[in-house]
């Protein structure tokens, strides 16, 4: 989403020192050594860490779609494999897969990229995968007012398999159908056959 210079005004980057105090302190609890050497550097680390995974906080994912163009394709656009990585609320423990998106313009569309940096957007910070999907959903409806939006997306959650019920491998689908694709399953069925392909 964003180089490392970046993050100079990020959230996490103005509350670095708390940040860094507080890892260390939990470190400290779970029974660590904070003082050697292979963890000097960790709550530091830590922090830069979360500029990265939690930059999500300093966008509104409404403006990310930017300049949106005028073009009359009015035909079902895909872009499928976008790889996100966020963090479960419940345990901030990573979860991470592919979202899959497609709608039918009406007038506006968007830069290929911009539905990537949707993605990004709405997945760096705490989040249940389920309202990522339906963000992405709602947020194309909202800018492009298309006429209809498929979302997918698929994650492997790490609460489930490094804990818990340890079920490594279980992939959780969502979906958000929103507009035609709603009304249509021949649409639906179009955008999950190109997914396969
Ligand atoms: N619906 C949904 N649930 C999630 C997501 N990420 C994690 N969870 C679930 O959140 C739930 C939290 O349940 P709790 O019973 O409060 O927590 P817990 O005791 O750690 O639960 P277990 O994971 O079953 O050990 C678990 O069932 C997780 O699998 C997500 O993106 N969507
Ligand atoms: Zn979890």
């Amino acid at each position: 989403m964003a180089g490392a210079k970046d993050y100079v005004n990020s959230m996490v980057s103005r509350n670095r020192e708390q940040i860094e105090y507080h890892i260390k302190e939990i470190l400290k609890l779970i029974g660590e050594d904070v003082e050697r050497e292979g963890l000097l550097e960790t709550p530091a680390r830590v922090t830069r860490m979360y500029e990265e995974i939690f930059a999500g906080y300093d966008v509104d994912p409404r403006d990310v779609l930017g300049v949106t163009f005028d073009e009359r394709h009015e035909e079902l656009v895909i872009v499928r494999d976008i790889v996100y990585y966020s963090q479960c609320e419940h345990h901030m423990a990573p979860f991470f897969g592919k979202a899959h998106i497609g709608y039918i313009p009406s007038g506006k569309i968007a830069g290929l990229s911009k539905l990537a940096r949707l993605v990004e957007a709405v997945s760096r910070k705490l989040q249940v995968q389920e309202r990522i999907t339906t963000q992405i959903a709602d947020i194309l409806v909202e800018t492009l007012q298309p006429h209809g939006v498929m979302v997918v997306v698929e994650g492997e959650h790490l609460c489930m398999c490094a804990r818990g019920v340890k079920k490594p491998g279980s992939k959780t689908v969502t979906s958000a159908v929103r507009g035609e694709f709603r009304s249509s399953e021949a649409l639906r069925s179009e955008f999950l056959s190109l997914l396969k392909q």
